[in-house]
């Protein structure tokens, strides 16, 4: 049995005005059309949503990778997760400094490379300053990325990646990187990524709660 390959993706849930509107859906569609591509080449859910999240955190408009927003001390921290709904593994990293696709990180820890790569390797991840970043970065910057795929043989995943909320805490780790929270996946249910403010999204574990959802047979064109 074939599926229909699909990718969904999301810049963030932030009010943008109408002259910044094109340039935000800019990034967000090519990211959806990197992501869709590795998709019918045959590869896999969690390839395209790397794909995808991938080329939103190197896109400085959105609030992920290079277009993070700062702490109050001025740096970047980053938070990410991703999740594959075929055998519920997942990755996830949190207020990392200096990481320009932590998305690609959360997956070499979903992997389980992440500890078996050499310290070289690992340290081409690690290659963005918060002076590059700030330098590069324009005023306005969307919201927090993600997306949730399928792929030809049915299988779900889910990424979510940000630079978490504008002047937080230095250290504060937000609802992306964790699981049911920030980004939720499971063949049987559904995928979700999530954005919002944190601390609020982790009182409910939003991500899983929209799986239940799911499960009670609500979509989004039709509640139940
Ligand atoms: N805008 C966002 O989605 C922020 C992210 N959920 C956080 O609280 O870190």
């Amino acid at each position: 049995m074939t599926f229909e390959s699909t990718i969904i993706v999301h810049g963030g849930a932030r009010t943008v005005n109408t002259d910044d509107r094109d340039l935000f859906q800019d990034g967000v569609k090519a990211a959806a059309r990197q992501g869709y591509t590795v998709l019918t080449r045959g590869g896999s859910a969690v390839d395209a949503v790397v794909a995808a999240v991938s080329a939103m955190e190197d896109d400085s408009t959105l609030n992920a990778g290079h277009g993070s927003r700062l702490t109050m001390r001025g740096e970047v921290e980053v938070d990410a997760i991703v999740i594959d709904g075929q055998t519920l593994d997942s990755g996830a990293v949190c207020a990392l400094r200096g990481c320009a696709n932590p998305v690609q990180l959360a997956r070499l820890v979903m992997d389980k490379l992440a500890t078996e790569r050499t310290r070289a390797e690992l340290q081409q991840h690690f290659e963005m300053s918060s002076s590059e970043r700030s330098a590069s970065i324009p005023q306005q910057v969307c919201d927090t990325v993600g997306a949730v795929a399928m792929d030809a043989y049915g299988n779900l995943a889910a990424a979510t990646s940000t630079g978490g909320i504008t002047a937080k805490l230095p250290g504060r780790v937000g609802d992306s990187p964790i699981i049911g929270s920030g980004a939720y996946a499971d063949n049987t249910v559904g995928a979700v990524s999530t954005t919002g403010q944190g601390e609020f999204i982790m009182k409910v574990c939003l991500a899983r709660r929209v799986g239940e959802l799911l499960e009670k047979g609500w979509n989004c064109r039709n509640r139940n």
